[in-house]
């Protein structure tokens, strides 16, 4: 049986991104990949896993994160681990979001002072988004968005009122500043609120437009 459209998608994206983790290593000692949870990069991940890379000189970093433990059902970091950080890419060095600290205010500095000494900027950052048009934890009702796409911090802890967790996202400028981006989508939902956001200008609204001229390789599939 042949690969479903997101099935082959997901190899296309494992195969880009693999190349240009490749391509940076040939000049720098290790590399800085940041991914994005929810379910759209499972089988990105599963793709990934699989490619023969110089995975222990790799460092693997999220764009964004629920404030709950790593055994939480709902944890990005739960996800990297169980479906991108295994075969061949077990050598890859994770670096989760969450601290021990009770809210994403109180273990923001920690979490910083932990991806200080990554390679930055990011050789590819992989961007997914909601139906509300977020991506990362940049949501429009949150509180924080407009620091968020502002502040030159590298991580904004988030509060919004459609989400029943307190988040921990990296802010526009350390996402905009990775050498590649790219944005992950599947079905004619996304593609459609793609589409409106390609129309206007107001990342308030539509905060993936914030990434819209970044340059921004995009991955679709129905
Ligand atoms: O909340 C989140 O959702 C988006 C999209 O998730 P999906 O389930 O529709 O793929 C994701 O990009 C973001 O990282 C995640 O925290």
């Amino acid at each position: 049986m042949s690969d479903s459209p997101r099935d082959q998608l997901a190899t296309q994206l494992a195969e880009a991104v693999a190349e240009a983790l490749r391509h940076d290593l040939a000049s720098q000692e290790r590399a800085l990949l940041v991914v994005s949870g929810g379910s759209t990069p499972v089988p990105f991940f599963h793709a990934l896993s699989a490619v023969e890379l110089p995975w222990s000189q790799v460092d693997v970093t999220l764009a964004d994160e629920r404030w709950v433990a790593e055994t939480a059902s709902d944890s990005n970091a739960r996800l990297v681990r169980e479906h991108l950080l295994q075969g061949p890419a077990a050598a890859a060095t994770f670096v989760p979001l969450t601290s021990e600290a009770a809210t994403p205010e109180q273990g923001a500095a920690e979490v910083a002072a932990r991806l200080r000494p990554l390679w930055w900027p990011a050789s590819v950052v992989i961007l997914g988004m909601g139906g509300d048009g977020h991506t990362a934890s940049l949501f429009p009702d949150s509180r924080e968005l407009s620091l968020a796409l502002t502040t030159a911090e590298p991580v904004v802890a988030v509060r919004t009122p459609s989400q029943p967790q307190p988040r921990i996202t990296l802010s526009a400028d350390r996402l905009h500043q990775a050498r590649r981006h790219v944005l992950h989508l599947t079905g004619e939902e996304k593609r459609s609120v793609l589409a409106r956001a390609l129309t206007g200008d107001d990342s308030r609204e539509l905060p993936i437009r914030a990434f819209l001229a970044c340059p921004l390789a995009i991955y679709w599939a129905p």
